[in-house]
């Protein structure tokens, strides 16, 4: 499955120095794993996270489920190190932080270009400071990108921004940028673990402004992020409906079909398909999970 066509409803951060955590996300429902060795672990444990992250992705078991290995910043004593464990473990997805300029990435692109495990490896940029958000059009379109997941924390914190409101302007920045180049883009995190009706809320709100899913950072946030963000049974319904008054009105020489009072056009149908292709991936993904 190609990076757009696999589903990234729910994206799960998991501390890659805590192997429980490690093991239980083998038999999670999730779309899509981050595992983390920027900012879920602390600076001691940093060198035995690194080889234990390399070891347990070694091993594999994590089915179908997308992986993407957040690292180090090269600003910071412990990147290289990181990109070295890795890289020689032929990771899918290198997610990097604070990326502030397509040279960042393109820099990273050579660097995987020289490793031969590295020959498929896919590079996400964390977006979350403020240099990165006004660059967003040209990191979306460097080598190797393959997806945008938002740092609404670190944005947060760089904007001396209260509010969601407030982050607006850099998500559909970064929206637009991704949608402009074909990757995936996932909204950030929503950081009351517990807070369900909280959560259920932000996702309803990242799905409507066109975000792929959501990053949690606890599994009971899973199950809410991979509902909000799959079609529900009355879009597919409603898609269906909308594919077959279509093609009648075409079939009768007609360019619009009339569906519940309102107009559907060939763009339209092009939703419905996407929709009806949507629906398809998860169903594939979770038999595949359960198998
Ligand atoms: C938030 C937590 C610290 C909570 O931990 P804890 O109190 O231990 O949770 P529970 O006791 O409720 O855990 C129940 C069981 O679930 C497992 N668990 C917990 N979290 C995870 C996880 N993320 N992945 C897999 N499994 C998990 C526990 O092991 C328990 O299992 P068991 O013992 O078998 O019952 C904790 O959830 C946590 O550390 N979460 C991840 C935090 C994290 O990754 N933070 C960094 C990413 S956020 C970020 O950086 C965003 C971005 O950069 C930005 O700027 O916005
Ligand atoms: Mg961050």
């Amino acid at each position: 499955m190609g990076h757009r066509a696999h589903p990234y409803r729910s994206v799960l951060y998991i501390p890659g120095s805590k192997p429980r955590a490690l093991e239980k996300a083998k038999t999670m429902a999730v779309d899509a794993i981050i595992f983390d060795l920027e900012d879920a672990v602390a600076a001691e444990e940093k060198p035995n996270a690194r080889k234990l992250l390399a070891e347990t992705l070694a091993r594999g078991g994590y089915g179908p489920r997308a992986q993407l290995v957040r690292i180090n910043g090269f600003d910071t004593e412990w990147g290289n190190d990181d990109l070295d464990a890795i890289a020689a473990i032929g990771p899918q997805a290198i997610l990097v932080p604070k990326v502030n300029k397509a040279t960042d990435i393109e820099k990273l692109a050579d660097r995987l270009d020289a490793y031969s495990e590295t020959a498929n490896t896919t590079i996400w940029a964390m977006m979350e400071t403020p240099m990165g958000i006004l660059n967003a059009m040209h990191i979306a379109e460097a080598p190797r990108m393959a997806g945008f997941i938002m740092g609404t924390n670190d944005l947060a914190k760089e904007l001396g921004s209260r509010t969601r409101g407030a982050m607006l302007t850099s998500l559909q920045t970064c929206l637009l940028a991704a949608r402009a180049h074909g990757i995936v883009c996932v909204d950030g995190v929503y950081n009351a673990f517990r807070d369900e009706e909280g959560l259920r809320a932000e996702c309803e709100e990242g799905r409507d402004y066109g975000f792929d899913g959501k990053t949690v950072i606890h599994p009971a946030q899973v199950a809410i992020a991979n509902e909000v963000f799959a079609p529900s049974d009355d879009e597919i319904d409603l898609a269906r409906r909308q594919i077959a008054a279509y093609e009648e009105a075409v079939a009768e020489g007609q360019a619009v079909a009339v569906v519940d009072g309102k107009i559907v056009e060939n763009l339209h149908v092009d939703t419905a398909r996407a929709t009806l292709a949507k629906a398809r991936a998860i169903a594939e993904l979770e038999a595949a999970e359960a198998a």
